[in-house]
């Protein structure tokens, strides 16, 4: 590296004219983090013996699962051309998250850019989420390049979708930059447009700091790590730092910048991206999206845009073992430290045990939850069906919030009022019958249809968040042979007809597979749900009807017929040994049951029947 270049990795000494912040926005697997990969490689930080393949997602569920969950930000020296000849800019690449369960982390993330870009596969063309963060983007006032990515692709269109994506933001075809991440290919050119087109930061150097906070990661030895964009003024090590949403104060260990490893540095002026360490140990302290200043001389008022993470989406989580109670409330507390939009309550369940009712912001969240608690906890758990927060207002007129299935009031119900969502859904245009039908079925209104080219369309949805939690992906993929792709944004909430079905094994409510579900569905669920028990659970020794209800009407019944399991039928003659033997077997297995009731119920039926995945069940009947 060139002493010049060194000097621009240099923070607080690079004017801000010399400063480049952007982002690159993309659909899933358009192929960002491979284009940051090489970024980080052409520009000389990432030696390329140090080199592996996204070098910025750190988490091993990202890596494994290659998607980006937590942004970082990278400072890279680059030598481009200037009027009077060569001069050295710090380009600042912040990495966004690409999923819709974290879009308040990319609104976060593009709000400390000055510019974006945004990344097309050439071989697929726009997909749901280039337009949904192109949309934030605009929101946001930041200047967009346009990008065809893969181009070394066989199957990729480079022209057609430079037409595509020229439309869709208003600039000449010829203007689109082509590259391909994985061989470098225009990855140069692309740099120096980012000099040439994107603004330099502005910012009042000699007001109070006021720095946003776009990231905050817990590490297990220096605590939280906050990543922000100072705005105005200077940060400096030492100082008394405080957040301005809380009024919390802290002291100031270290700042610095990442290239791509932490480098400590004397302050961060305007303008500049990089971290601060603080030593308080919970990321609710240093929340995304918050306003940092200094005690000694604070700012006025905090950079707007600032909100509190909120969970939309709910599930019960049980330790199938009940002793590892203990461990799931450790594990839930560590993840939370580095997760400021989980919430978690301690539940308990007559069929499930002791457990939490734990809050997530979509469904990925829940996944990647639930896996890491697997994974890094070695904890076995059952998770109950996921739900969405429902208000009920009661005819006297006290609101209840609910988030719990099995909690949702009886009696006077004056109206329920669900979330809703506006979803976007990009599919070849053959597709637009199909869709319409899915989403009729999920009780969408739609809101309007675009076609972006001849055979590709863009169709608005508004949709009850409940009905696309669970399997609405899945099935749009299906129902599309995999060509459609949806983003969507919370819009508020609608009033709806819902009913809570419950089901009872002889008699007994089994809390677990209560479910809040739209009057004209509770049918449906309810004769699914028995008979879905019938097959998961053996017969005992007297008859066991299963009932699905709404309040006290039944509204489906199957029964499970009578019988012990002998399990001494094999065994003729006298051998005494090996009956006691299989008795004891037979003991042993019992232990693994719940009682519900009088009724036994082996524990994989409950993990069987709450289970999404049909293989599952398929696997634990009888
Ligand atoms: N042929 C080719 N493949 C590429 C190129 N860029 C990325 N890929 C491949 O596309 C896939 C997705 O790339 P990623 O870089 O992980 O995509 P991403 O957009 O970062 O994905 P998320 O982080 O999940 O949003 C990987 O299998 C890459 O190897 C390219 O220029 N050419």
């Amino acid at each position: 590296m060139s002493p010049q270049a060194r000097q621009a990795l240099e923070p607080n000494a690079t004017p801000p004219e010399q400063i480049r912040n952007f982002c690159i926005i993309a659909h899933i697997d358009h192929g960002k983090s491979t284009l940051a990969d090489r970024m980080l490689q052409i520009t000389g930080v990432v030696e390329p013996r140090q080199m592996r393949a996204q070098y910025l997602d750190r988490m091993d569920i990202e890596r494994e699962r290659g998607i980006t969950i937590k942004s970082q930000a990278v400072r890279m020296p680059w030598a481009a051309d200037v009027g009077d000849g060569q001069d050295v800019f710090a380009l600042n690449m912040i990495d966004t998250p690409g999923h819709v369960d974290f879009t308040y982390e990319v609104s976060r993330s593009l709000a400390a850019c000055e510019g974006a870009v945004l990344l097309v596969d050439a071989a697929q063309g726009i997909e749901a989420q280039t337009l949904a963060n192109l949309y934030l983007a605009m929101e946001n006032d930041l200047a967009i390049i346009p990008v065809l990515n893969k181009i070394d692709l066989p199957a990729a269109q480079p022209e057609k979708y430079a037409e595509e994506l020229a439309g869709l933001i208003g600039c000449d075809p010829g203007d689109v930059l082509k590259v391909s991440g994985k061989t470098g290919e225009g990855v140069e050119a692309l740099l120096d447009e980012i000099v040439a087109q994107l603004p330099p930061p502005e910012g009042r150097p000699e007001a109070p700091a006021r720095a946003m906070i776009f990231d905050s990661v817990y590490d297990t030895y220096r605590g939280v790590v906050t990543y922000v964009r100072v705005v105005d003024g200077t940060l400096n090590p030492r100082e008394r730092i405080e957040m301005m949403s809380t009024k919390a104060t802290h002291d100031l260990l270290e700042l610095g910048i990442i290239s791509p490893e932490p480098l400590p540095s004397k302050g961060l002026g305007v303008g500049e991206v990089g971290y601060l360490i603080t030593g308080v140990k919970d990321v609710r302290q240093s929340k995304v999206g918050d306003t940092v200043t200094t005690s000694a001389r604070p700012a006025e008022s905090p950079i707007g845009g600032y909100k509190d993470p909120r969970p939309m989406v709910f599930s019960g989580l049980y330790p199938i073992d009940g002793s590892d109670y203990p461990t799931l409330r450790d594990a839930l507390d560590k993840l939370k430290l580095n997760d400021a939009a989980l919430a978690y309550e301690p539940e308990t369940s007559a069929a499930l045990g002791f457990g939490f009712r734990v809050g997530f912001l979509g469904l990925l969240h829940l996944e990647i939850v639930r896996e890491r608690l697997e994974r890094e906890f070695d904890l076995d758990l059952i998770s109950t069906q996921p739900n969405v927060v429902y208000e009920v207002t009661m005819e006297d007129g006290t609101d209840v919030r609910v988030t719990n299935p099995s909690e949702f009031p009886y009696g006077k119900v004056g109206e329920i009022r669900e979330p809703i969502v506006r979803a976007t859904i990009l599919a070849p245009s053959e597709y637009i019958g199909a869709i319409m039908e899915l989403c009729q079925s999920k009780r969408g209104q739609l809101g309007g249809m675009d076609y972006l080219s001849e055979d590709r369309v863009e169709m608005r949805y508004t949709l009850p968040l409940a009905e696309i939690v669970f399997d609405f992906f899945d099935q749009l993929k299906s129902k599309t042979r995999g060509y459609a792709s949806l983003d969507y944004q919370e819009a508020g909430d609608q009033v709806a007809d819902l009913v809570k079905v419950d089901i009872l094994l002889q008699g007994e409510t089994v809390d677990a597979f209560s479910a809040v579900v739209h009057k004209d569905k509770a049918y449906a669920y309810g004769t699914s749900m028995a008979g879905k028990l019938k097959e998961l659970i053996p017969r005992q020794q007297f008859e066991v009807p299963i009932q699905a209800a709404i309040g006290s009407r039944i509204i489906a019944r199957e029964n499970i017929r009578a019988i012990r399991k002998d399990v001494l039928s094999k065994c003729y003659g006298g051998d005494i040994s090996r009956k006691r033997k299989l008795l004891e077997k037979q003991k042993e297995g019992k232990k693994r049951m719940k009682n519900i009731g009088t009724v036994e119920v082996p524990q994989e039926a409950f993990v069987a029947a709450l289970s999404s995945d049909d293989s599952v069940a398929e696997k634990a009947k009888k």
